[in-house]
């Protein structure tokens, strides 16, 4: 059976958006695991919230779990994913981890602050969260792909770096094209 395609990376930076229309190029299934949480629970991700952080992140690493081992998949992350390493464990087990780097501004003009919880103190809170987390998706990322160009480029690049992940390429790759 062939790998999970996992997408990680900040609120607002495109997982959803490219992981959706990267699953239909491929004729993949897709699963948002921020939605799978939500129907799972049958309530929002901001209700969860309510009971803290720490309560939302043990439900967010059982679902890691549950969808990690659901393949072949197309998985957009919460952005709050690489905060715990075992998530990361799970889901390389079957799959390949791609950082969808997207430059802070475009992030700040397009995400939706109303729906993030951990936003709701405004576009500041995701500065920070930036400057914490910008090296952990670096550095448990197995290609790490910029998304500061049209969706279906960013889909073109993504589909090229994994073919060449799946023949003789281990470690990062970086695609960075000036277009
Ligand atoms: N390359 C791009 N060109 C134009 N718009 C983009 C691009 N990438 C992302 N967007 C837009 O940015 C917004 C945020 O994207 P999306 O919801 O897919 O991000 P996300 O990573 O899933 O965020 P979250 O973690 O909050 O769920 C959407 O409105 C999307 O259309
Ligand atoms: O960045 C984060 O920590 C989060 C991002 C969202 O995708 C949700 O998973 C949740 O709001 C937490
Ligand atoms: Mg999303």
């Amino acid at each position: 059976m062939g790998r999970n395609i996992v997408l990680i990376g900040m609120p607002g930076s495109g997982k959803s958006t490219i992981g959706k229309r990267l699953a239909e190029r491929l004729g993949m299934e897709f699963c948002d695991i921020d939605e799978y949480i939500e129907k799972k629970e049958g309530r929002t991700i901001s209700d969860i919230f309510k009971y803290g952080e720490a309560h939302f992140r043990e439900i967010e690493k059982k679902a890691v779990r549950e969808v990690s081992k659901m393949q072949p998949l197309v998985i957009a992350t919460g952005g709050g994913i690489v905060l715990k390493d075992c998530n990361i464990r799970a889901l390389k087990e079957n799959g390949v981890i791609i950082f969808i780097d997207r430059n802070l501004d475009d992030i700040l003009s397009d995400v939706d602050v109303s729906r993030r919880p951990l936003l709701k103190n405004g576009k500041d809170q995701l500065c920070s969260l930036y400057e914490d987390r910008i090296e952990l998706y670096k550095k448990y990322c197995d290609i790490q792909i910029l998304n500061d160009k049209g969706i279906d480029q960013v889909i073109d690049d993504i589909i090229e770096a994994i073919g060449m992940e799946n023949t003789d390429l281990h470690g990062e790759v970086i695609i960075s094209k000036q277009t």
